[in-house]
This record gives C-alpha cells, sequence and structure tokens, in this order.
C-alpha cells in the first residue's frame, strides 16, 4: 500500500485545528513562498505550541530552511501570513524574543568565544549573564579560546550559546548537531531538553531521523513544500509502515504475499521480513499453515523506513 494512502488530511487537520490560536507561538497560515519559478512552500500551515520541541524533517529542498527564515522574517512570504507572538516577524521587539542557531561558516574565526557572547549580549536589553549563557551551552573551560581553534562540536555548542543570549523564548536550530560525533550530538540534545523544560519553544530543523526521534513532541515532515505526515514520533512511525514481521518459514514468498493485510515480502539472508499493519493476524496464519516457522520477531520500523516511504512516495 503506498504510504500517501496512509497518511490522512484530517489527522493534519487536527494537529492544525488542535492549536488555539492564543496558544500558538508562532504560525504560518495558507504561506506560499516562490522563488523565481521554484515554488519551495505550497501554501503551508504550520503552528508552534508554547513549550513544544517541532522537528521539521524532509529531504533536501522540500522547503524546511524557507519555513525557518519566514518565522524568522528574514524573508517575506509570497502569499500567506508569517506570525510570531501575535505579530509580524520582522518587527524588533519580535525579533528581541526570538533566538536562532547560525550556520558554523557565518561566525568570524578571529574572535574568542566570551568575545562572541558579549557581542552577542550587547544586542539584546535584558541578556541572559554570561555565567548563564556558558552553564546552558556548556562553555566552561573554553571561553578563552579562539572560535577557529574549537572542535566541531565545541563550535556548534557556541553557536547555541549565542543562540540564547537574548534569552529567547522561540529559538530555531538548523542542523544543531551537523557533523558532531554522536557522543557530542547527544551532549547537545540533552541541553536542548534542558531549554525545552524551561518553557521554551523550539523548531528544529534536522536530517538526523534519530535526533527528531529523540527529542521532538512532534515531528513535521515536508516534501516539496507540503506537509505530508505530522504527529508524535510514535504516530509518525505507525501510521507511515505497520509493523515488521521477522521470521524463518518454509512458506512460500507468493503464499505470504496472498496473506491478507500484507503490504510486502523480503528474503533477508534465511529469513523472511514481511510488513503489515495487523501483524498478528498474519503471524496467526503463518503458524496455522507451518508450525516449523522459528526466529520469530516482531518489530515497529525505525523512523527512518518510515521516513523513506513518507518522502519517496510522493
Ligand atoms: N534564495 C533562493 N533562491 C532561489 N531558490 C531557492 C532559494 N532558497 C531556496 N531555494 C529553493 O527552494 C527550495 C526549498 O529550499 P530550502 O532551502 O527551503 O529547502 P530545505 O528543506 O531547507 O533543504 P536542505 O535540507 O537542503 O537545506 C529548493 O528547491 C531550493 O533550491
Amino acid at each position: 500500500m503506498p504510504a500517501t494512502a496512509l497518511i490522512r488530511e484530517t489527522e493534519i487537520e487536527r494537529y492544525a485545528s488542535a492549536i488555539e490560536p492564543q496558544q500558538a507561538v508562532a504560525t504560518l497560515t495558507g504561506v506560499t513562498k516562490r522563488y523565481g519559478d521554484t515554488l519551495a512552500l505550497d501554501e503551508l500551515n504550520l503552528a508552534l505550541r508554547a513549550g513544544e520541541v517541532v522537528a521539521l524533517l524532509g529531504p533536501n529542498g522540500a522547503g524546511k530552511s524557507t519555513a525557518v527564515r519566514l518565522l524568522l522574517g528574514l524573508i517575506a512570504p509570497t502569499a500567506g501570513t508569517a506570525r510570531v507572538f501575535g505579530g509580524d516577524p520582522q518587527t524588533p521587539s519580535t525579533r528581541l524574543r526570538v533566538g536562532a542557531m547560525l550556520q558554523v561558516a557565518r561566525i568570524p574565526e578571529t574572535l574568542r568565544v566570551r568575545e562572541h557572547l558579549d557581542l552577542f549580549r550587547s544586542y539584546y536589553p535584558n541578556p541572559l549573564s554570561m555565567a548563564e549563557v556558558v552553564r546552558i551551552a556548556q562553555l566552561d573551560g573554553i571561553e578563552d579560546k579562539m572560535f577557529s581553534k574549537l572542535s566541531g562540536g565545541q563550535k556548534q555548542r557556541v553557536l547555541l550559546g549565542l543562540a540564547m543570549c537574548g534569552d529567547p523564548d522561540l529559538v530555531f536550530l538548523d542542523e544543531p548537531t551537523v557533523g558532531m560525533d554522536i557522543e557530542a550530538r547527544r551532549g547537545l540534545w540533552q541541553q536542548i531538553r534542558t531549554l525545552a523544560n524551561r518553557g521554551k519553544t523550539v523548531l528544529l530543523t534536522t536530517h538526523y531521523l534519530e535526533e527528531a526521534d529523540a527529542l521532538a513532541h512532534r515531528i513535521v515532515v515536508l516534501s516539496k513544500g507540503k506537509i505530508v505526515s505530522e504527529g508524535t514520533p510514535a504516530e509518525i512511525k505507525s501510521a507511515s509502515a505497520g509493523r515488521k514481521i521477522r521470521c524463518r518459514t518454509r512458506l512460500t514468498a507468493e503464499l505470504l504475499r496472498a496473506l491478507p493485510g500484507v503490504t510486502s515480502v523480503e528474503q533477508s539472508g534465511d529469513d523472511v521480513v514481511v510488513m503489515t499493519p495487523r501483524a498478528e493476524d498474519v503471524v496467526r496464519e503463518m503458524l496455522l499453515r507451518d508450525e516449523t516457522l522459528s526466529n520469530l520477531e516482531i518489530s515497529s520500523p525505525a523512523l527512518e523506513d518510515a521516513f523513506l516511504a513518507l518522502t519517496t512516495s510522493n
């Protein structure tokens, strides 16, 4: 069954309508964005609630950065409206309440960490104290280092610190852990969780499905400028690919494919892998036909499988 058949418009509407306008910290309503002939966003509706972490997932060119840049007020929609704290994202008073993690390439290499933080703190009337920024972004011990001398993970932590200087209520993290090893990535995840626990709203874009799974209350999957699925990580997984049965059996692939509810059958070494939204029924049928069936395993698909199904079938 194509994944698109499983993604119901009504599910997306359920999320959009579940957010009362007064709860929404930031919204894109009917937003279309064109760059010349390129349609980057196509009548997109997105709302972020106070205190939630939302992951925007999607393949290259899906429109993730465009959505973030609209909410940051860096670009204007071709049609539709972008609102942050009820106002235009471009107004200075709104910008003071928003923090964004920049890309490494945009940071001057020849300043020390402390100098970068001082500079950013000076942009805000009520910045966080230096000690607080250092604590949140775990920069102890590297404050006096030149930015150019830092490791990839340390640079990403400085970028998070810079985003936090103004004590923002809404934080945009664009690929926050790109280029980091798994240990450093986990450390940054912990810091992002701390932000959410302090009531901040976080929108992160990522290519790492594990990251979205680990951090987000809600995942929004974009493909070609449209939302193709939206829900908790568990909902995304279960809505898209059903469950996976792995076992050793004498039954032929042809017979398995003919069982009600089976969506795919693949050989994997000596085992066979069967995908179905009705795992219990299918296993019952298999056991009735093959009492030697062994090595049985039933699992939910990884978010990665779900994501691929969603974005490639579109
Ligand atoms: N300034 C621009 N001028 C022209 N086209 C652009 C511009 N910025 C983005 N685009 C195009 O708009 C579409 C959406 O791009 P966007 O950068 O928002 O996607 P993305 O999901 O963030 O991709 P990636 O994961 O690669 O960063 C793409 O087709 C891209 O080529």
